[in-house]
């Protein structure tokens, strides 16, 4: 459940990056329910799916909503040495299955402990050690180790250690991993995040893929083909995605902790889990107090709607979520005459010719304005070409706020026709979907098809929402330097006048 955008929290993550496959890194939005939130359904029925055809059932985990398999979990970990806790797995209005508080429970009071041995990590004794031992030797990275980790340990059912953690995880976890190409193209049509999809579904393909070019062809007796295949992968992604924490108090790591990732988000909470020194266990402490029976939140952290559709399966109602966002794609103009050399000073600082730039409801950040002066600067610009390209890349070190009084207008209109072209296509999107309101929080209360059109209904709205706000102020202000700029021409012509 981290995440590993910029701002490395506790929280739930999804980010990961390999060296067996480079990841395409993008410009990430620094920050992304109707009544409640709804979840996607991930019980794919067609046979178009970007990885794999999902035809294949995973075997193991269980229905997402199963209270029978979460109580055997909770009854496993306090055999195993979980303490007595202030919460327990319920059926929940938000998520389907999470914490609810069995007492009042105050707030800043610590409300979980889970010991480092109930912890499934990097560092965690795998059941068949050699292959654990493979994987290391090949210097395989966190996140493909912990999926295969996963795989393995799953594979083993009840002789595995974790088998009542796995059988209590969701079969099909929630999240865009899960929609096929064509559920992308016709429902995410006009949301940058189906680019962010198609990416990280190309980024787990290739994972996999490298892993069995590169490892499990060469030892097929530790990786069998029937067990470590395409779809097996997609599933652990899936968990990983959805359930991993980053730890910041220990150095980052990232681990799976069970019982605590029966937590949901809320966007109201700011609290995270983290590692306690003294206490020696995964902690959180509540921002808010709660009384008995109310179901307890943590934060996956600041994400926008995309972000948590993407990574979690779900989108916040419209309006909840303060870290909301929706990207911008801004591009350079081909018939450009300074078209290369806007280019390369881009590709210089690590750019291309089209960027992502994530508009807020408070507003944009400073490197796309810096890209929109680059897109529109005129050839005796030239020299400027590269402190612009420099402040639109993400660089901390690049002075951001250089202004270019004259080609501001040029800018601001370049960004409000970028932001009115995104606006059509929401529309022609949300016009096309009808006004369609299902009142579900489960997916299996509805057809498939129709929940993920919610979803993307759901979405859209909200980030067109933050796409009129931004048009609404680039209007603005457009619209202010122009009747300044026609005061100014009126002065200048009626000194004229009184001259002659
Ligand atoms: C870390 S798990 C939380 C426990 C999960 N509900 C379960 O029963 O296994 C994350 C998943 O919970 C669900 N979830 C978490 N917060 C949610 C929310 N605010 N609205 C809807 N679903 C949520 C999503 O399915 C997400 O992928």
């Amino acid at each position: 459940m981290a995440e590993a955008s910029r701002s490395f929290y506790s929280t739930l993550i999804p980010h990961f990056s390999h060296p067996l496959s480079p990841i395409r890194r993008n410009y990430v939005s620094p920050t992304i329910s109707r009544r409640n939130s709804i979840c996607c359904s991930v019980s794919t029925t067609s046979n178009d799916s970007t990885i794999a055809p999902a035809n294949q059932k995973i075997p193991w985990g269980c229905d997402v909503d199963s209270l029978e398999n979460a109580s055997a979990l909770q009854t496993w970990l306090s055999e195993s040495g979980l303490p007595p806790q202030k919460m327990g797995i319920q059926r929940v209005e938000v998520g389907e299955r999470g914490l609810v508080a069995l007492k009042n429970i105050r707030k800043g009071e610590n409300l979980l402990f889970v010991p480092p041995s109930l912890v499934i990590s990097a560092d965690s004794e795998w059941s068949c050690p050699e292959a654990g031992e493979v994987l290391k030797r090949n210097f395989v990275p966190d996140w493909p180790l912990l999926a295969t980790y996963l795989i393995s340990e799953a594979s083993l059912m009840k002789s595995s250690r974790w088998s009542n953690y796995i059988s209590a995880l969701p079969r099909q976890p929630y999240s865009l991993l899960y929609w096929t190409r064509s559920e992308l193209d016709t429902y995410l049509v006009a949301s940058q995040i189906r680019e962010r999809a198609i990416e990280r579904i190309n980024d787990v393909t290739g994972t996999y893929k490298d892993l069995r070019l590169r490892i499990f062809s060469k030892y097929p007796h530790l990786f069998p083909e029937e067990v470590f295949n395409m779809e097996t992968f997609k599933w652990s992604f899936g968990i990983l995605f959805s359930r991993l924490v980053r730890l910041p108090s220990m150095d980052g790591r990232i681990a799976l902790v069970p019982w605590a990732d029966m937590l949901n988000h809320s966007c109201d909470v700011e609290t995270f889990l983290d590692y306690d020194k003294s206490s020696k266990g995964i902690v959180f402490t509540t921002d808010r107090p709660y009384q008995l029976g109310e179901q307890v939140f943590i934060s996956y952290g600041k994400k926008s709607n995309g972000e948590l559709l993407l990574s979690y399966g779900f989108v916040p109602r419209e309006g909840s979520n303060p870290s909301d966002s929706a990207e911008l794609l801004l591009s350079l103009d081909k018939s450009d005459k300074c078209y290369n050399e806007k280019l390369e000073a881009l590709r210089r600082h690590g750019l291309s010719e089209s960027q992502r730039f994530p508009l807020q409801i408070t507003g944009w950040p400073l490197e796309l304005m810096a890209y929109a002066y680059l897109a529109v600067s005129p050839p005796s610009m030239t020299r400027q070409f590269e402190e612009m390209a420099a402040a639109a890349s993400n660089k901390t070190t690049s002075k951001k706020d250089s202004r270019y009084p004259e080609i501001e207008e040029q800018a601001l209109q370049f960004i409000l026709d970028s932001c009115e072209s995104s606006i059509s296509k929401y529309t022609k999107f949300l016009q096309g979907s009808g006004s369609l309101d299902l009142d579900v929080t489960s997916p299996k209360q509805i057809n498939r098809k129709l929940f993920l059109k919610q979803l993307a209904i759901d979405l859209c709205t909200s980030e067109r929402r933050i796409l009129f706000r931004s048009q609404y102020i680039l209007r603005r202000r457009l619209r202010d330097m122009r009747s300044g700029e026609l005061r100014a021409l009126n002065l200048l012509n009626g000194f004229r006048n009184l001259f002659k």
